[in-house]
């Protein structure tokens, strides 16, 4: 077994804070093939479908890949843009706000990438680059408010599968969830409340968050709790009723059952228990995409409309919005605490030199 080492290691370099910021992932393009190329990859990951592998081969294989990428392809060409798919270019701003914030408090010994769990950016890629930057130390930052196996969890085994390809691993710490946290409640409480001085208080406030299947909070998975644990944090910022907000679950994929209330058939049936304005948010989705834009901006919109609701929106997910960026710059800065960031040009040089001399004397000796 090889395992790849740091060729571009020199012991002049200081060592650096690497901080990677990972999303889901997304197609290439809106085509049939990319997402094609895109769903196997993320539904064969046995955190997400959690399925007996060769069942669920043959379900992947021989029906869903068949019919579902070409109906993807053509959801995705409607949120396409020309910076390609939102949840893509929201990351990649999300990235460069978090440098330069960085970049400003610590100079050059902290170094930003953004990575996708599937597709690209890979994750293998954005490591790579922090190491050919010279980070020794690593925060990996999941955008995921909610911690789940699927999700953080499959985001956890990509990192460490890179790791047992690495010869030198760096020091590393893990963002495990963020749902409770004041500033990330503080922040999407505060664009609802600017959404509502624009456009008025609707009757209720629905709180959509991605679905998994029942059977994963059956099993422990901890979505579902921290799901219940944001809505009533942001209701108890805005100072809600309990009838004035409601938690549900969008985005169902296959037969089984998922989490419920459903998104979709709540809002089939709200218009008839006499709720006619609603506004949408979803807490769970760092960056808007596909299931934020025309799911719940466009599909479950008609929905709503069609069984007799009046007035409809939906309040846009936190993205790359000043606000956003500080409270994950807080994550993350609260994740380098006690991480040692040598400043002194001068000392650093030194040290540098004298290992270099000892590093050739050894390699002398042993020629
Ligand atoms: C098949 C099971 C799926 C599970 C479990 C699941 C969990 C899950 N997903 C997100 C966030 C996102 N999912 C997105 C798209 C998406 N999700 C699934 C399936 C499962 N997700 C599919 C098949 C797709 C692809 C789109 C489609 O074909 O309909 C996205 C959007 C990606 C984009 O490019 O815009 C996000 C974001 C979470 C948070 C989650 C569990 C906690
Ligand atoms: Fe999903
Ligand atoms: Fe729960």
């Amino acid at each position: 077994m090889a395992y790849q080492g740091s060729p571009k290691f020199t012991h002049h370099q200081c060592d650096k804070i690497g901080v990677l910021v990972t999303n889901l992932g997304t197609p290439d393009a809106p085509t049939t093939s990319a997402l094609r190329a895109y769903l196997r990859q993320f539904l064969s990951d046995p955190r997400v479908v959690e399925v007996p592998r060769f069942i669920w081969w043959l379900i992947l294989n021989l029906i869903i890949l068949r019919i579902r990428p070409r109906r993807s392809a053509a959801a995705y060409r409607t949120v396409w843009t020309e910076r390609g798919s939102p949840l893509l270019y929201h990351t990649a701003d999300q990235a460069a706000g978090i440098r330069a914030a960085l970049e400003r408090k610590y100079g050059d010994d902290v170094v930003v990438e953004f990575a996708m769990r599937y597709g690209n950016p890979s994750i293998s890629k954005g490591l790579q680059s922090l190491f050919d930057q010279g980070a020794r130390k690593l925060v990996v930052l999941p955008l995921y408010p909610h911690y789940s196996a699927a999700t953080t969890g499959s985001t956890f085994d990509a990192i460490a599968h890179d790791f047992t390809q690495r010869r030198w691993l760096p020091e590393f710490r893990f963002i495990n969830h963020y749902h409770d946290h004041p500033a990330y409640i503080k922040a999407v409480a505060t664009s609802i409340q600017r959404h509502w001085d624009e456009h008025g208080k609707p009757q209720k406030l629905i709180l959509s968050y991605h679905g998994v299947p029942l059977k994963y909070l059956l099993k422990g998975d901890p979505y579902h709790c921290e799901c219940h644990k944001t809505s009533r944090l942001i209701a108890e910022h805005l100072g809600l009723e309990k009838d004035a907000y409601m938690t549900t679950f969008q985005s169902r994929f296959g037969r089984e059952e998922w989490l419920q209330p459903y998104t979709d058939e709540t809002l089939k049936h709200l218009p008839e228990q006499g709720v006619h304005s609603i506004h949408v948010v979803c807490p769970g989705f760092s960056s808007d995409c596909l299931e934020t834009i025309e799911e719940i901006g466009e599909e479950n919109r008609e929905y709503f409309m069609e069984a007799g609701g009046k007035e409809y929106s939906y309040i846009p997910a936190l993205n790359a919005t000043p606000e956003h960026i500080d409270v994950l710059v807080q994550l993350i800065e609260s994740n380098l605490q006690d991480w040692h960031l040598d400043h002194n040009e001068d000392q650093r040089h030194a040290l540098a030199s004298a290992m270099e001399t000892e590093h050739e004397q050894r390699k002398g000796r042993s020629n």
